[in-house]
């Protein structure tokens, strides 16, 4: 993957017109995208002269520089899916010559990723649009042949881009070879026009993202040289010939790429909010907890903890699972460079279930950090209800979460198959041998006692689904109907198995490198890992007492050190958001400044409103009065 040079803060923020005089919420749809376009511009501009200097580096862990940019816009990067998944499709999915060659222009060109369309989204063998070979121009035609077939939601596709990759599929002398991904220019670099056959549009007004210009693309008879099929893993030859992928799901693997980033795009939308919310709990004073003292800091509510300290750790968690995840990546990535593909269905499957399961959490973590904040968690200044839209839309872009957990429960239901069979499996799913053999031990009240117990509850959940499918089979149905007739259990297999790698990753790899830290920062990061891991065993009683040998004491005794950990964690609570280190301009909320002057924050962004720019607006006059005087008693 290529990684973009991380532009210095200060340099971006130093810069004077990226500041904006009208709060965001305050500019009209065509304004707010108009204005990170100028802002977008200057941010590319900086990234391009940054890599002149400086050479790419490739799997390079992720980074959160393009975030930065998500602190300059306050909304998302119109340019991002050029980042995302227009440059990594060609660096993973096209041969260096062709690399070579659609890359020349550097960041003189702006792509997107068209894969989705109105008519399908996850389903991708059942996309619409098609490009078939003219052998006689050695040319593909690209064509939309129904209103479904339409390209449907990329970023930047409205009125950004104007190259893409676009998944199509396949025809050769009438022969149908699924979905291949094409390198498709649609405007004219000088005037920015549609190229002839296109039809090209935003979508419109979304709950959020409303800056990503997602955009539609109709094709009509669209030729495009033969070549620009991206042919690193199948080709098209001259005449005619189809060289099939060693692995035709190869095809997908940019959507790999997104889907392991986002663990930790999820870990810095999560700091952010805890930042907002515990810097925010720390100023407000509400209410007594003796009645004869001063009404306290709301973070001294213990419930105010509970409600807030997860969200420290989860960022934590997901932070440190998502540079393991994104090292399986490299691996397997190297592993596919020398021909070898034997883990890429391991990688597939942790990568759809920790994409799910932190995009989710990011959700609803979030909306517990707004909701803490009481009503100015609901003020858009707040930046709270911009950080839940963002991170939500997550969970079905790249993967719809369903159905991502289903494709992991299908790996699952495999390798547990193979444990029934004797054969041993990759370290990520090892215990279900293990289980299957009766090799686990009793419940101990520990960490790792509570990872193993989180196992036991993955593999008796997936020995549950593998025999309801058996049962549905044994009665008549297929496979298929089987398999869907058994989707609530495998569902709920899946996220208990990504549940338990999240708190066994979190905990060993904190474990692992406490020695190296100081005292003081080691004991706190692993009072943070126990917190996660005791935090979710309590969430997940059920399953442990259903699946494991916990008692009803252990239990106790577990709740018991999961308030101690909350009055640990208490003194290092403002301490820990602060650790994240996320300037103001970059968290952009009236709640959570690094100086906590909330109050006169919340005013000053108040009187921006263009509604306070008169003491009374026209509407009075034009509409109130005629109606107060009429009915004037
Ligand atoms: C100006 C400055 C700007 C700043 C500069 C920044 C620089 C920084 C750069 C880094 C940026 C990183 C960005 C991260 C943030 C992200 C922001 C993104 C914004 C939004 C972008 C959104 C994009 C999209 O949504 S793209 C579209 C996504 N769509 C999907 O994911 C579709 C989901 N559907 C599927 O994946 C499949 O159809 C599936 C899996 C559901 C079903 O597949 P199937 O063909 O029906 O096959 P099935 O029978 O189920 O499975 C067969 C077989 O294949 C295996 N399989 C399936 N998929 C894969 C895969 N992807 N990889 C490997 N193997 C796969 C499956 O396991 C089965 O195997 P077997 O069991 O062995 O048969
Ligand atoms: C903000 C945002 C940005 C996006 N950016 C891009 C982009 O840049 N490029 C791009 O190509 N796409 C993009 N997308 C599209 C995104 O990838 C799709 O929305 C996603 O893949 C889901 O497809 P769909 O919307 O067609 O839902 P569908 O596939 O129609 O699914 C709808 C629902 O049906 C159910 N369902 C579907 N299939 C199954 C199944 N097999 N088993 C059980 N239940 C099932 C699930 O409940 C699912 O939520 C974006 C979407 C959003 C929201």
């Amino acid at each position: 993957m290529k990684c973009y040079p991380v532009p210095r803060e200060n340099l971006v923020l130093s810069i004077d017109n990226l500041k904006d005089d009208i709060p965001e919420e305050y500019l009209s749809h065509k304004e707010c995208y108009e204005n990170v376009i100028r802002k977008g511009s200057v941010l590319y501009d900086i990234f391009s002269e940054l890599s002149k200097d400086r050479k790419h580096k490739a799997h390079q862990a992720p980074s959160n520089a393009y975030r930065i940019s998500d602190g300059i816009m306050q909304n998302v990067n119109p340019f991002l899916l050029h980042f995302a998944l227009f440059v990594p499709a060609i660096t993973n999915q096209a041969t260096p010559e062709q690399q070579a060659e659609f890359l020349k222009h550097g960041f003189g060109i702006i792509g997107t990723y068209a894969q989705t369309e109105l008519g399908h989204g996850t389903f991708l063998r059942g996309l619409e649009t098609t490009a078939t070979l003219d052998l006689e121009t050695d040319e593909f035609v690209l064509n939309s042949p129904t209103l479904t077939s339409y390209k449907w939601w990329p970023g930047g596709l409205g009125h950004t881009a104007n190259h893409c990759v676009v998944m199509a599929q396949l025809y050769v002398k009438g022969k149908c070879h699924g979905p291949h991904l094409f390198f498709v220019q649609i405007r004219d670099i000088e005037t920015h026009e549609p190229l002839p056959g296109l039809k090209l549009g935003e979508i419109g007004a979304k709950m959020g993202f409303n800056t990503a210009d997602n955009g539609f693309l109709g094709f009509h008879n669209f030729r495009i040289p033969r070549n620009n099929m991206l042919m690193k893993n199948s080709q098209v030859l001259k005449d005619g010939t189809y060289v099939e992928s060693k692995n035709e799901k190869l095809t997908y693997g940019s959507m790999v790429f997104v889907r392991v980033y986002l663990l930790s795009d999820m870990a810095y939308m999560l700091a952010r909010a805890a930042t907002i919310s515990v810097r925010y709990s720390a100023v407000r004073h509400q209410s007594h907890i003796k009645p004869d003292e001063p009404e306290v800091q709301i973070l001294d509510f213990v419930i105010q903890q509970h409600k807030l300290f997860i969200s420290i750790a989860t960022s934590h968690a997901f932070k440190i699972c998502g540079l393991w995840l994104w090292q399986t990546y490299s691996k397997v990535m190297e592993d596919i460079g020398k021909g070898s593909m034997d883990r890429l269905p391991e990688l597939h499957a942790l990568s759809c279930c920790l994409k799910t399961t932190s995009t989710r959490d990011a959700g609803w973590l979030i909306e517990q950090c707004r909701l803490a904040c009481g009503g100015h968690g609901y003020l858009m200044s707040s930046n709270l209800p911009s950080l839940y839209t963002t991170a939500t839309a997550a969970i079905t872009y790249e993967g719809e979460s369903t159905v991502l957990l289903l494709q992991t429960a299908r790996y699952l239901i495999k390798s547990w198959k193979r444990a029934m069979e004797g054969e041993s499996l990759p370290a990520t799913v090892s215990f279900l041998s293990e289980y299957f053999n009766k090799r686990y031990n009793k419940w101990e009240n520990t960490p790792k006692g509570i990872v193993d117990g989180l196992k036991l509850v993955v593999a008796g959940v997936t020995k549950m689904c593998a025999e309801s499918i058996q049962k549905h089979v044994s009665r008549g149905q297929q496979y298929e109907e089987a398999w869907n007739s058994s989707s609530v259990q495998l569902i709920k297999a899946s996220e208990a198995y990504s549940r338990a790698l999240l708190c066994e990753v979190f905990w060993f790899e904190v474990d692992k490198v406490s020695s190296t830290l100081s005292n003081n920062l080691a004991v706190v990061l692993k009072q943070l890992a126990e917190l996660y891991i005791t935090y979710w065993a309590l969430e997940k009683r059920g399953d442990l007492l259903v699946y494991t040998t916990i008692s009803k004491d252990d239990l106790d005794k577990l709740q018991e050190r999961y308030e101690e950990l909350l009055a640990l964690i208490r003194p290092n609570a403002v301490g820990l958001v602060d650790s994240f280190d996320i300037r103001d301009e970059i968290l952009c909320s009236t709640l959570g400044a690094y100086d906590g002057r909330v109050y006169e924050r919340m005013m000053e962004h108040a009187l921006k409103s263009p509604l306070n720019a008169e003491t009374v607006n026209q509407s009075f006059h034009k509409y109130m009065k005629p109606v107060i005087l009429k009915h004037k008693i």
